[in-house]
């Protein structure tokens, strides 16, 4: 186990290069399941624990990965030797559902352990089975197992979301890709990441409609061929950035990072007094002596305000001259980072799915437990702003999602460092 130590007060200044985005990563890889040629993807974010665990995955279900270069990697699903999905990989990441789609496509069976929920939320995949079910699929839950069946093949029907689904989107896109016929999916996620996917899979001979709104049109071809594609960079990432330079009155060159992925965040943070300007290779945020403007926040699915990045939001807020009320409406427990900023001094109250964060006029550095990954990068941004030293335990959360976090801040003139952690 390792810990990031941080000694706080420090104005950020520099270029950070923003990586390929995990989100949009990790569907990537899972439609090489859909062809038997290679699938080369660059700007993969291949130093992170959860490329690793995908891989792993797919190697499992036959694919043959192999890493070409930084950040490059071909996959090649020749031949699927397993349809299978055990519990053992699953369970490391939710991630690991998005197989189901591709392998039932593609086999006409399929049988993934069910991912279960994880620490910030239940997290069913009830809208990923029934939106299989409409292309013809019947569906069993069996011991803890989905098994899939599709023996003749999946035929293209019309998906109706209640609800926007990212990963069910994803899914049934990928299913729909091998269908017979078109399929309609009505309600889907507009998320950048669903739109990479979906322009992947054209690279690989899909036609879909309605790239970037709620109506995709696929119409379904026999096989799909292999493709070179480069991953979308990490919008997440780049906001958290943004807001590090916000936090510490600092200014950061986000190198790569692209303002049409981060609408509602760009507006969010320009109405706090981030100034986040776009510039030849990426965007320049800069803060404004580290006392940002209090704002409301609701998470909502794209293009408001990401879930993703609620708990890097509230981390600012908590320093915010006057009241911020943060709603989060995706997940209903996504706020176990509440406790561990209230140890660093922060004034909040929390009410149901509603936070509400009285701003400070400083925080202190403290010991504090990572719970999950975006709350680990909420409780970094408070250390970089904190008097005193942070020390974050439990980062591993951290590597699921962001690389070399502590050389790229370090980089930028922050006082971090990581080393072994005994306690
Ligand atoms: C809409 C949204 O912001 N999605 C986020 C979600 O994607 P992820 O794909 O993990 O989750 P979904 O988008 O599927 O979930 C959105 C909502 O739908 C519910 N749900 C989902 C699937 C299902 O079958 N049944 C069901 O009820 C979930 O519980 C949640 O309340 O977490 C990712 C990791 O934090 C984020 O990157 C995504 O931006
Ligand atoms: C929670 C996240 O990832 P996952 O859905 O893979 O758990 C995330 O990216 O913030």
């Amino acid at each position: 186990m390792e810990r990031i130590c941080i000694q706080g007060g420090r104005a950020l200044a520099g270029r950070i290069p923003i990586s390929g985005a995990k989100n949009a990563a990790l569907p990537l890889m899972a439609a090489s399941l859909l062809t038997d040629d290679p699938l080369h993807l660059s700007n993969l974010p291949d130093t992170l624990a959860d490329i690793t665990t995908l891989a792993t995955v797919l190697e499992h279900h036959g694919v043959r990965t192999r890493r070409t270069g930084p950040g490059a990697m071909t996959l090649q699903a020749g031949r699927i030797e397993n349809a299978r999905a055990d519990y053992d990989l699953v369970r490391r990441m939710r991630a690991s559902v998005l197989v189901l789609g591709p392998l039932l496509a593609r086999q006409g069976y399929a049988e993934v352990s069910m991912p279960g929920g994880c620490a910030i939320g239940t997290r069913p995949v009830d809208l990923h089975l029934r939106g299989l079910e409409a292309l013809g699929a019947t569906i069993e839950l069996r011991e803890g197992y989905i098994v899939a069946r599709a023996p003749r093949g999946l035929t293209g029907g019309e998906v109706v979301f209640p609800h926007v689904s990212v990963g069910a989107t994803e899914n049934v896109l990928m299913a729909a890709a091998l269908a017979r016929g078109t399929t309609r999916l009505v309600g889907a996620a507009r998320e950048p990441e669903v739109c990479d996917l979906a322009h992947c899979l054209m690279a690989m001979g899909a036609e879909i409609e309605g790239i970037g709104t709620d109506v995709l049109t696929v119409h379904g071809a026999r096989e799909l061929s292999g493709a070179s594609h480069a991953v979308i960079p990490d919008r997440i990432e780049a906001g958290t950035y943004a807001m590090a330079a916000g936090i510490t009155g600092g200014e950061l060159e986000l190198i790569g990072a692209r303002a049409a992925d981060l609408p509602g965040v760009l507006d969010k943070l320009a109405e706090v007094g981030v100034e986040v300007t776009a510039n030849g290779d990426g965007l320049r945020a800069r803060g404004q002596g580290g006392t940002p403007a209090a704002a409301n926040v609701t998470t909502e699915p794209y293009p408001g305000f990401p879930t993703d990045l609620q708990a890097q939001f509230m981390a600012l807020m908590t320093l915010a001259r006057g009241e911020s009320v943060i709603t989060e409406t995706i997940f209903e427990n996504r706020f176990l980072h509440v406790c561990e900023l209230e140890r660093m001094g922060a004034d909040i109250r929390v009410e149901g799915g509603t936070a509400v964060v009285h701003g400070r006029d400083h925080l202190d550095g403290a010991p504090v437990m990572a719970s999950d990954l975006r709350a680990s990068a909420g409780l970094v941004l408070a250390g970089l702003a904190a008097r005193g030293e942070t020390v974050l335990h439990r980062v591993y959360h951290l590597d699921r999602g962001y690389e070399r976090l502590v050389d790229k801040l370090a980089a930028c003139g922050a006082a971090i460092t990581r080393e072994p952690d005994d306690g």
